[in-house]
């Protein structure tokens, strides 16, 4: 049945109300989206009646154009925007993506409320003191044999060279790998050793490492 173009707008205005009400339990602006979303549906008019006056973007004036409004706003349409992640975006990068600095110049060994910060973000690396009597971390392997051991050191070298941070690697017992990140140029624990120590982390190595014996539950 074709209902007659003032009902069939009351009707609609109806379920507009409705949806409105609705939503304005939710909070005006839900309110004014719901309803101008239904009003964009239905024709300017409904809008009028429900919202007031026209919501929404209207013509700039000849006066507006020709004052070359445009052209006043902030900045430059074509600056390009850097965004910064601010620096706690740091954090939740996460040291394995972080890159090492250059040691050489002096640079500071951390505090050991830093070094204890660090070493969560670093499974299974142990605070200690190297031979020199430096802070270090270090981690041990044991490897599959002694090829295998060779192996670990030259995945963890191609990340060394990369990054221009160096551990201390040691092969001993024929299958059991220890890598010791400390800065020398320091001589304690910088940032770079626990990045360095997250990337290691990362190296797929399940070839390397014995083969887990399959559990049998008889
Ligand atoms: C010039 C170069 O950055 C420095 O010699 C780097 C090389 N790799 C390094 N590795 C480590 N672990 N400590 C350093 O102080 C260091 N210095």
């Amino acid at each position: 049945m074709q209902l007659a173009a003032p009902a069939r707008l009351s009707q609609q205005l109806g379920a507009l109300q409705r949806t409105v009400t609705a939503a304005q339990r939710r909070g005006v602006s839900a309110a004014r989206r719901g309803g101008l979303q239904i009003c964009a549906s239905i024709n300017p008019n409904a809008e009028r009646a429900l919202m007031g006056e026209d919501f929404g973007a209207r013509d700039p004036t000849a006066g507006e154009l020709g004052s070359n409004f445009g052209d006043k706003v902030l900045g430059n349409y074509n600056t390009e925007h850097i965004i910064k992640p601010p620096d706690a975006m740091g954090e939740i990068v996460g040291l394995k993506n972080k890159k090492c600095v250059a040691c050489e110049g002096g640079i500071e060994a951390l505090p050991e409320s830093e070094i204890n910060r660090l070493q969560k973000q670093c499974a299974g690396w142990r605070l200690g003191k190297n031979a020199a009597g430096h802070d270090c971390i270090s981690h041990e392997w044991k490897v599959r044999n002694f090829r295998a051991g060779l192996d670990l050191f030259q995945r963890i070298a191609v990340i060394a060279e990369e990054e221009g941070h160096h551990p201390d690697l040691h092969l001993t017992g024929y299958n059991t790998v220890v890598a010791e990140m400390t800065t020398h140029a320091a001589k304690g624990l910088t940032e770079n050793d626990f990045i360095m120590a997250a990337k290691i982390n990362e190296i797929e190595m399940s070839d390397l490492l014995p083969k887990r014996k399959p559990k049998f539950w008889a």
